[in-house]
């Protein structure tokens, strides 16, 4: 099997905007960051790790800790590029493909705490020249892309903007269905799925900024209070 490159696309600042409602900036920023531990957990297995990062944080050594935890084994590097979501990834694609495309890519979004290595290499045997991991709601969550010409583009209903990218460009692609890797946090509710299934740091984190489960589930979904 061919090598893979984990690529994770990573914003500090105005981070998790969307949950706003129930989080204050500096709490989104550690959430943010607790969720990119809990991802890197999941896909430190599989190769190399770049977190491909926005914007540097405004303090020195805030990913030191992350990235030299004990039982990480693989390369984690910081590749900083101020560009939006899609040229970043996009020029990261192109530089891979003058290098001679030496391994596969894998995109995962960091906000996907409830990923596990097991779920990993399950997408990760799925065949396809991309494989990809759709949110729920219409979005993409992780893409395998094993074929050079792929390119992406996010935001949207971007699962489906990118099947049509592929079956354009002539590529079979793979579709990965995965309750741990389909959910995303995005708004507070998705916060209640952290509570309940999480097992890493994110839900640690939740419980310290006093969140619980209260025990009630109204309209077929737990609450959590604060
Ligand atoms: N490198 C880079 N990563 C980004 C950028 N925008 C978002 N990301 C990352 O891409 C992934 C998905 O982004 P979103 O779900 O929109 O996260 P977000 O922008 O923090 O959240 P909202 O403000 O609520 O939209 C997350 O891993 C983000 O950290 C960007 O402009 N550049
Ligand atoms: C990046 C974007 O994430 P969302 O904010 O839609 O979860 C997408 O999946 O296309």
């Amino acid at each position: 099997m061919r090598s893979i490159k984990v690529v994770i696309p990573f914003k500090l600042d105005c981070a998790k905007s969307r949950l706003s409602p129930v989080l204050s900036s500096a709490e989104r920023q550690d959430l943010a960051l607790a969720m990119l531990e809990d991802v890197i957990d999941a896909v430190s297995g599989l190769g190399d790790v770049t977190i491909l990062l926005k914007d540097p944080p405004s303090e020195p050594g805030t990913f030191d800790r992350l990235i030299s935890r004990p039982g990480i084994h693989s390369q984690i590097d910081i590749l900083d590029c101020p560009l939006e979501l899609d040229p970043a990834l996009n020029l990261l694609i192109e530089a891979e493909v003058k290098r001679g495309w030496p391994s596969d890519l894998l995109i995962a979004m960091a906000d996907l705490p409830l990923m596990t290595p097991s779920d990993l290499e399950e997408m990760v045997g799925t065949p396809g020249d991309v494989v990809i991991a759709p949110g729920r709601g219409g979005g993409t969550n992780l893409i395998l892309i094993r074929n050079p010409k792929f390119r992406v583009s996010y935001y949207g209903l971007s699962f489906l903007k990118h099947l049509q990218m592929a079956a354009d460009l002539g590529l079979s692609a793979g579709v990965f269905e995965s309750f741990r890797c389909g959910s995303d946090v995005d708004e507070p509710s998705d916060l209640v799925e952290v509570m309940i299934h999480g097992r890493g740091r994110t839900p640690e984190l939740l419980r310290s900024l006093g969140f619980s489960l209260s025990g009630v589930r109204e309209r077929s979904r737990a609450e959590i209070s604060r």
